[in-house]
């Protein structure tokens, strides 16, 4: 457990997923957190658990060591311009985990020296099971073995460089919905073969659930467990041609590439 106060600047789908996270985790205890948003009355489930509601954010940042900012892209830069005055380079550890903001735009927006983390999480940071994506500018060690400690209870943590931030976004925040989509489809044909929807919705999420552990605890790439599958002229490689003859990897490897360049290009 820690006993350093963390300040979530933008208490919204992602700020109040991580407030879960780190409760859920034990690894921060409600009179440790603080969370801010303009609209509060969105948080009353997390001021229940104990949680520091707080709409005043220089009043949370100097109240905290930890600043973990999970505001829009779009208003980030302008809110933290007028809070550079709370924060204190020697005190203070900026978490982002805002998309395509970088690191030295940040540093210069609250100060030089600022120990800076990027850090890209996806909203299964509320049951501790994100995948984070994580660099950092200015950290010291410890400062380093604590965050890092911080985002291993919330789910899986890879260290990167910066300039592959963007495209984990992509593959780890967004793909959070691309998963999603792609069960949402199944339980579709689900329920068109005969199931009902919750039967389908637990048989597909279940399914899904199988073959990424299958991944993650087997260390295997995906064609391995598929060739496991495939029983000549079965049933199995016949929907799976005719989802690729559908255009179904091309449009996934499409839609990623589309949602990189929307990053990048804006
Ligand atoms: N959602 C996701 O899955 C992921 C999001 N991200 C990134 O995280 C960031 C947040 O995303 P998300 O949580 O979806 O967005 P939300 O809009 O849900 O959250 C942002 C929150 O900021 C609050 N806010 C706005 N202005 C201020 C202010 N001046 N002071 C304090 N709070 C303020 C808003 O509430 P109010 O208007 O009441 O103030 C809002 O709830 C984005 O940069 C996004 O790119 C990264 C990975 C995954
Ligand atoms: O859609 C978005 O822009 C944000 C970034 C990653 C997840 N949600």
């Amino acid at each position: 457990m820690s006993t350093k106060k963390i300040a979530i600047i933008g208490g919204g789908n992602l700020g109040s997923a991580i407030a879960q996270g780190l409760l859920k985790s034990g690894f921060t205890q409600a009179q440790d957190i603080i969370i801010t948003k303009r609209n509060t009355g969105t948080l009353s489930h997390l001021q229940e658990l104990g949680v520091t509601i707080e709409k005043d954010n220089a009043k949370a940042i100097t109240q905290s060591e930890i600043i973990l900012v999970a505001l829009k892209p779009y208003n980030v830069k302008e809110v933290l311009q007028g809070l550079k005055s709370a924060f204190d380079p020697k005190r203070h550890v900026l978490i982002s985990v805002v998309t395509g903001v970088s690191m030295n735009e940040l540093e210069q927006i609250v100060g030089e020296g600022m120990a800076v983390v990027r850090a890209m999480p996806n909203t299964a940071i509320a049951i501790q099971e994100s995948m984070t994506c994580i660099c950092h500018k200015n950290v010291s060690e410890e400062q380093v073995t604590w965050i890092m400690k911080m985002f291993d209870q919330l789910g899986a943590t890879v260290s990167i460089d910066e300039k592959l931030m963007d495209a984990a976004t992509v593959l780890g925040a967004c793909g959070i919905a691309y998963a999603l989509r792609f069960i949402r489809a199944n339980i579709q044909g689900g329920i068109e073969i005969g199931f009902d929807v919750r039967t389908a919705n637990l048989i597909a999420a279940q399914t899904v659930k199988g073959a990424a552990e299958l991944l993650i605890r087997e260390k295997r790439h995906p064609e391995e467990e598929i060739d496991k599958v495939t029983t000549p002229k079965g049933c199995t490689i016949a929907g799976l041609n005719e989802m690729e003859h559908q255009g179904f990897s091309s449009s996934l490897i499409k839609g990623i590439t589309v949602s990189y360049n929307k990053i990048v290009k804006g």
